[in-house]
């Protein structure tokens, strides 16, 4: 399978983790930047302890190869303790495919029984020590980009929020998990991955063949990212935006195998990741504006893992945080960037007038009386429509404080529909917008 070959090809930024090792202010500034911007980047290591991690990788990924050919009787009687420990099955969650399930199998390794020893399958007990290497190896990693996120965020009192939530000798749902997505018969039914964020803090990934895209913040088009020897990809996961108040970016993506054209996919791909995961107990706001424990966000995360993709749309949860958390942020902060939502075929009622089209749209959301705008979202509404389409309804306030001395209630509906040819992407195919009542 040649990368080489599939576009767009995802420019993700390159940390050298040698640097952020020895603290270098210049890396760890531009890792803040790309946190925020893009959420993923490519982590360059093989100048730290010359390589020694990638070797541990290589080890591991090849006894766990092996591994994955024993027969699915076998692997089903791994311990399996939760969504964070055990042997997880092809077909459990939801798929890249409309309507169906997903492609991949995985054995996890949860970091509290890599340190217990217990329960560990047989197969990690005799090679333990370059298990641990990579396990333990990995943790540090991430650990040390989140203390570098965490230092060079201090000065808004995040500093302590980081650290303490992930404290090393507390019960967590860190593990380190080696994916499968077996080769796949033209016909059958099940493929990749659907879209999702990261429940955790930081992922630390490592893909062998080619299958994972992310979703591009500037065109909103699904990129495909490469394969770099020696190197991770990092991402940031829903609990870190969540404890860096939405500073950080958790990016969407997901695993599209590639398939000929009689539908088979004719490769085994495979990858490691290492989720760092905040302690079960810590606390964080998640995105319903309610208290919840990492525990339980993980916990409902992989509940709506195994939804179909129909009802996963509807689940903020999945999506790590709705449509709408996405729209308002923009319409206040970086309005223009709402043009890549809407096609030549969109129309907004605005106040019982139609515009159509993109440019038009834009020019009716940027009217003047709605110069610096602040919203706030009081309730959203999304049940299915035809043709995979979402409907949102959605009541809110408004503040804009150049023309107004009053908050403007309002209510707005959206109908999203898949945007054709972008697996996995909406676009606003109409939306109407009322101002209800001042305050
Ligand atoms: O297999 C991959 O490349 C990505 C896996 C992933 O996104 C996940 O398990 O959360
Ligand atoms: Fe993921």
């Amino acid at each position: 399978m040649l990368q080489e070959a599939l576009s767009p090809v995802a420019k993700l930024q390159t940390i050298d983790f040698a640097k952020l090792a020895y603290r270098d202010a210049e890396e760890i500034s531009r890792m803040v930047q790309i946190a925020t911007h893009d959420g993923f980047f490519y982590l360059d290591l093989r100048g730290w302890k010359d390589g020694q991690l990638i070797r541990s990788l290589n080890v591991c990924n090849g006894i766990v190869e092996e591994w994955f050919k024993k027969p699915n009787e076998e692997k089903a009687k791994t311990v399996t303790l939760s969504d964070a420990h055990g042997y997880k099955p092809v077909g459990q969650q939801s798929g890249v495919k409309e309507g169906q399930r997903d492609g991949y199998e995985s054995l996890r390794l949860s970091r509290d029984a890599q340190l217990s020893r217990d329960p560990l399958p047989e197969v990690v007990r005799q090679s333990l020590l370059t298990f641990d290497d990579l396990h333990f190896g990995a943790h540090l990693v991430t650990k040390t980009i989140l203390s570098a996120l965490a230092d060079a965020t201090s000065n808004d009192g995040k500093i302590q929020s980081f650290l303490n939530t992930h404290l090393d000798d507390k019960q967590s749902r860190s593990a380190l998990y080696f994916l499968h997505h077996p080769p796949k018969p033209a016909g059958s039914q099940g493929l990749g991955q659907n879209i999702h964020t990261d429940a955790g803090t930081l992922t630390l990934l490592f893909t062998q063949q080619p299958g994972l895209q992310v979703l591009s913040p500037t065109t909103g088009e699904w990129e495909w990212v490469h394969t770099r020897e020696g190197h991770g990809v990092v991402n940031v996961g829903d609990t870190l935006r969540f404890l860096s108040g939405e500073r950080f970016r958790s990016a969407l993506h997901r695993v599209l195998p590639l398939t000929d054209e009689l539908g088979a996919q004719p490769y085994d791909r495979y990858s490691t990741a290492y989720f760092l995961r905040a302690a079960d107990d810590a606390v964080f706001i998640g995105n319903d504006g309610k208290n919840t424990t990492a525990d339980e966000w993980f916990l409902r995360k992989f509940h709506s893992f195994t939804q179909d993709r129909s009802v996963q749309r509807l689940d903020s949860v999945a999506f790590g945080g709705s449509f709408v958390k996405h729209y308002y942020a923009a319409f206040d902060n970086d309005r223009t960037s709402l043009a890549n939502l809407y096609r030549a075929e969109s129309m907004l009622v605005w106040e019982g007038q139609p515009h159509q089209g993109a440019e038009n749209i834009m020019t009716a959301c940027n009217r003047p009386e709605f110069e610096a705008v602040q919203t706030v979202v009081t309730t959203t509404d999304a049940t299915p429509a035809p043709q995979s389409g979402v409907l949102v309804a959605v009541t809110g306030r408004i503040s804009a404080n150049k023309h107004y001395d009053k908050t403007l209630v309002f209510a707005s509906t959206f109908l999203l529909q898949p945007t054709p040819g972008q697996l996995g992407g909406y676009f606003i195919y109409s939306q109407t917008f009322r101002i209800i009542a001042d305050l």
